[in-house]
């Protein structure tokens, strides 16, 4: 198995006056309008209508995008001064993502995409083999090793990005609308194994339009206009 990240105590990502303006015609939108939080280790839902910010938001914990003001600290690390290259090898150590359309790469059967951080983070291959293979067992799919993302439903495909997601024992994991696409219970088995990780410490962020998917969370962030509050 691969040794837990440098993981010493549960890590803390927090957001400082963050906010982010965009250049829209001849004026600006604030998509997200200055605010600051502590995202403790647990689940935390982030709910909003459409258009409300909540991509804005989880683009900058990610540090896919640069904030307007403010800034994202990830334990010690202040995420947006570090060099491009850097906070790319930052976020692959550090970050796991789930996306409403899994992303998986098509050309590589489930076993290669969980393995697929392994490999970029030189983990040998018997060890990256086997700690996928551990990792698809957990999402219950160890029967699944050899299909492509094709031959997956959607629901399979989803669990396949969460082992993923899992492969580098991420500090922080990044969820959009991870249970979109899925049927009621479906999307409650992607949840509950995204719910495993955030009991286990580590500081799991989920967009959701979805009030029973929020009430499961044990923090709830709104975002109405770009605006931050904390609760639903
Ligand atoms: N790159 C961009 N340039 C200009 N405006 C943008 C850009 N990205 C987002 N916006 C605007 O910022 C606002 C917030 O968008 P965002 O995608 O964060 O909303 P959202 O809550 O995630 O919506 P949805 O639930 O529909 O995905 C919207 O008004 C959007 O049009």
């Amino acid at each position: 198995m691969v040794a837990p990240s440098q993981r010493t105590a549960p890590c803390v990502l927090h957001a400082e006056q963050l906010s982010r303006v965009y250049p829209s015609g001849e004026g600006t939108i604030t998509a997200l309008a200055p605010f600051t939080h502590v995202f403790a280790p647990g689940l935390t839902a982030v709910v909003g209508p459409s258009g409300s910010g909540k991509s804005t938001l989880l683009n900058l914990l990610a540090g896919f995008d640069t904030p307007t003001t403010g800034r994202v600290v990830v334990g010690e690390t202040d995420l947006h001064a570090l060099p491009e290259v850097r906070r790319a090898d930052f976020r692959l150590a550090h970050y796991g993502f789930v996306f409403q359309n899994h992303n998986l790469v098509p050309i590589l059967t489930a076993l290669e995409n969980v393995e697929f951080p392994l490999t970029l983070a030189g983990v040998p291959k018997r060890e990256r083999r086997e700690r996928a293979r551990a990792l698809l067992e957990g999402v219950g799919l160890s029967g699944r090793a050899s299909h492509l993302p094709a031959q997956l439903s959607g629901g399979e495909a989803q669990r396949v990005a969460i082992a993923r997601a899992l492969a580098r024992n991420p500090d922080v994991l990044l969820a959009d609308e991870p249970t979109g696409n899925l049927d009621t219970r479906t999307g409650e088995r992607v949840l509950e194994l995204l719910i495993g990780p955030a009991r286990e410490g580590r500081t799991v962020v989920l967009i959701t339009h979805d009030r029973e998917v929020a009430t499961r969370a044990d923090h709830t962030l709104q975002v109405r206009d770009g605006a931050v509050t904390v609760g639903g």
